[in-house]
């Protein structure tokens, strides 16, 4: 099938209320935005989805698909400028699987789309990027979708409350992480990030897009992701950059070592500069800006970083954090620095492959899109990709949150268990607060 593109400039700035309300609507619906709140993407309707049904060499296939639309495309459309034009937007998998148990449905394996409607903010612009087979006429297509945006009624959230909240493998998972100890300290293993599920049931169905705008509001300085597709969603929060494609180079980031926020200023400080102190925390930290660096080097690439992590904050926990860049990407291809990196030790652990085996040994079921590569790619190979955590898998009334901790030779499982349960609030806050919210 032969496709076409266009990208208009908007006049008037689409209302953040009407973008969220359509997104509610449409299947599949992507929306992405910076922690800096500068750059946002919507994506409605799909052109063409990538979703594997069987696993093994995503990365692979999903170059192939990329390579097969690009050729698909009459005109020239690598030359547009970062979000604009057509864009794959989604998720890979954590990690290829093929037997353990999974709850993700169509995500299991990722889950990509090339939008017919993308909406760009940058530079303080908005964009609206049509893309659609040859046969269809791309101006009246735009003016259509943009009539039933501008006319569509603000979402109304429904009444809704929780019903059960089930910390599964509770006792399992913590005999996990003791048993994850016990091998560090014996063998050539240095950590491994473990992570376990929060099962809540709310009365009625949770609308993904109304709670990626709260998580907004609440938690501002993080990425705000949604990927919704046949009657599931996964909603983000997450802090934790993988990968910016730039021009000429990339930038990616290390993060590890958590804290919780302080309940002042001075006990918050306190608890940043204990955790910057800390051997523990700066030692599992410094694997994570080890590794990073040693797996771009060998693919040719030039690295650079500042010797020490600065502290990286969000509303309830604290992290270590050294920003990563690097040149020479004229030498390889966006996916495959995205292959080299992903997971990270900040989501898998050190050395690699060991860690990944002890987490399907320690895990009962697929991360899915938990951990996994989260974002964008522009056919121009402009894109950026977040660390799918702090987030929810959201099916009908239930809502699975994910979240994990790295286990080093000093870790202790009622610790790491709390730092997980930590690591849960913002969203399980944000679905309790609906309840709240009501009055
Ligand atoms: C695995 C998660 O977080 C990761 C693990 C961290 C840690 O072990 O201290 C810190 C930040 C993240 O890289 C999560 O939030 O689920």
């Amino acid at each position: 099938m032969s496709l076409q593109t266009r990208v208009i400039a908007l006049n008037e700035s689409p209302q953040l209320a009407q973008l969220i309300a359509l997104g509610q609507q449409s299947d599949p619906y992507f929306a992405y935005e910076t922690p800096e709140q500068d750059f946002c993407l919507f994506g409605f309707s799909s052109c063409q989805t990538w979703w594997p049904i069987a696993f093994g060499n995503e990365v692979g296939r999903l170059q192939d698909w990329t390579t097969k639309l690009k050729q698909q495309f009459q005109t020239d459309i690598t030359g547009y400028d970062r979000g604009l034009g057509p864009q794959l937007l989604g998720g890979l998998p954590f990690a290829a699987t093929a037997k353990q148990q999974s709850r993700w449905g169509i995500f299991r394996h990722g889950y990509f789309f090339l939008p017919r409607f993308l909406i760009t903010k940058r530079d303080k612009k908005w964009w609206l990027t049509v893309t659609a087979p040859l046969a269809e006429d791309l101006a009246k297509l735009a003016e259509d979708f943009l009539h039933r945006l501008q006319t569509i009624e603000p979402l109304v959230t429904a009444e809704n409350q929780v019903l059960n909240e089930t910390a599964l493998y509770a006792e399992q998972w913590q005999q996990g992480v003791r048993d994850t100890v016990a091998r560090i300290q014996r063998s050539d293993l240095d950590k491994v990030v473990l992570a376990r599920p929060l099962v809540i049931e709310m009365a009625q169905s949770i609308q993904a897009a109304g709670l990626w705008q709260q998580l907004r509001q609440r938690q501002p300085a993080t990425y705000h992701i949604c990927l919704q597709a046949q009657g599931q969603a996964f909603v983000s929060a997450t802090p934790e950059r993988l990968l910016k494609f730039e021009p000429n180079q990339f930038a990616t980031a290390a993060v590890a070592g958590t804290v919780r926020r302080g309940k002042n200023a001075a006990e918050d400080e306190q608890l940043g500069q204990a955790l910057l102190a800390d051997p523990k925390n700066r030692g599992e930290q410094a694997f994570v800006v080890a590794t990073i660096s040693q797996n771009l080097e060998q693919l040719g690439l030039q690295v650079s970083h500042p010797a020490q992590p600065q502290l990286l904050r969000n509303p309830n926990v604290q992290h270590l954090f050294t920003p990563i860049t690097a040149r020479g990407l004229d030498k390889v291809t966006p996916l495959t620095v995205l292959a080299a990196l992903h997971p990270t030790p900040a989501l898998g652990g050190v050395p690699r492959r060991a860690a990944l085996a002890q987490i399907a040994h320690v895990e009962p079921e697929a991360r899915g899109l938990f951990g996994a590569p989260i974002g964008y790619l522009g056919l121009n190979e402009l894109g950026e990709f977040a660390v799918g955590i702090r987030s929810v898998l959201l099916q009908g009334q239930q809502a699975t949150l994910f979240a994990g901790a790295g286990i080093v030779a000093a870790s202790q499982a009622e610790n790491e268990f709390k730092e997980t349960a930590l690591k849960f609030e913002p969203i399980r806050e944000c679905l309790k607060k609906r309840l709240d919210s009501e009055d």
